[in-house]
């Protein structure tokens, strides 16, 4: 596989073998701005910006992954196969569906159910379950804690449709088989990386509750989610 690629303009050599993957591009700048040492940009290919540098000495990189399956699916497929990722670590926001979560809360996403029909690729005989890397999983809850940042953990949901003409049925179906919260990547992720066999995981900040329609602003989404920004950092 030859570099740079359709869409990254990054060299084999220029990614560390950890990525944090944010679907805001805006939000990868500004970790790279208020995180990481000797930062370079690596990427402007779209607007998805995608940089390098050093968190507390060990090489880490940021890339945006635009928002649905598709695009976190072109963007960690590049990563593993032309670039050779190996730890992908998805920092997103989510709407709650378990009732105790609240904005600002940080969900660990063990496994990931989906609506997308991502999967049908593999042609599998069967309902294929996509799951964190446990190894990461570990870690992310071990450096959670020494950070003193309560986490959730458990199963969530990767969904096609942002403005579903199903309302909130949809998500209430989810909650009555105990999913705690919906974004637009992780399963799809957490697939790629599976079929590579390389390691995922998905760390997410609250940012709305569609049951109560408490919500974030767009800023606070962007800049605002430290907790999982910190723990992530950790992990390269
Ligand atoms: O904040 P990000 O990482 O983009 O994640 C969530 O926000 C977007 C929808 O607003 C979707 O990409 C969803 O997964
Ligand atoms: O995908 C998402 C992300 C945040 N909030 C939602 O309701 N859905």
């Amino acid at each position: 596989m030859s570099t740079p690629t359709p869409h990254n303009n990054a060299k084999l050599g220029d990614i560390a073998e950890t990525v944090l993957l944010p679907g805001d591009p805006l939000r990868a700048k500004f970790i790279a701005e208020t995180y990481l040492e000797d930062v370079v940009q690596y990427n402007t290919v779209r607007g998805m910006f995608g940089y390098t540098g050093y968190y507390k000495g060990k090489k880490i990189s940021v890339q945006g992954s635009g928002m649905g399956i598709p695009s976190i699916g072109i963007y960690s497929y590049e990563l593993i196969h032309f670039y050779g990722v190996k730890n992908l670590v998805r920092i997103g926001s989510a709407g709650a569906i378990n009732e105790n979560l609240k904005p600002h809360d940080v969900v660990i996403g063990m496994g990931a159910c989906t609506d997308s029909r991502y999967a049908a690729q593999y042609d599998l005989p069967g309902t294929y379950a996509p799951i964190a890397s446990y190894e990461l999983m570990q870690k992310a809850i071990e450096k959670a804690k020494e950070q003193g940042t309560q986490v959730t953990v458990g199963n969530i949901l990767s969904n096609d449709v942002f403005y579903s003409d199903a309302g909130l049925d949809n998500l209430a179906k989810w909650k009555k088989m105990g999913v705690l919260c919906v974004e637009m990547e992780a399963a799809g992720l957490y697939m790629n990386a599976a079929r590579a066999g390389v390691n995922a995981l998905a760390i997410l900040t609250i940012s709305d509750c569609p049951f109560t329609g408490e919500e974030c602003s767009a800023h606070d989404r962007q800049v605002a989610f430290t907790k999982m920004m910190e723990i992530a950092l950790e992990l390269a």
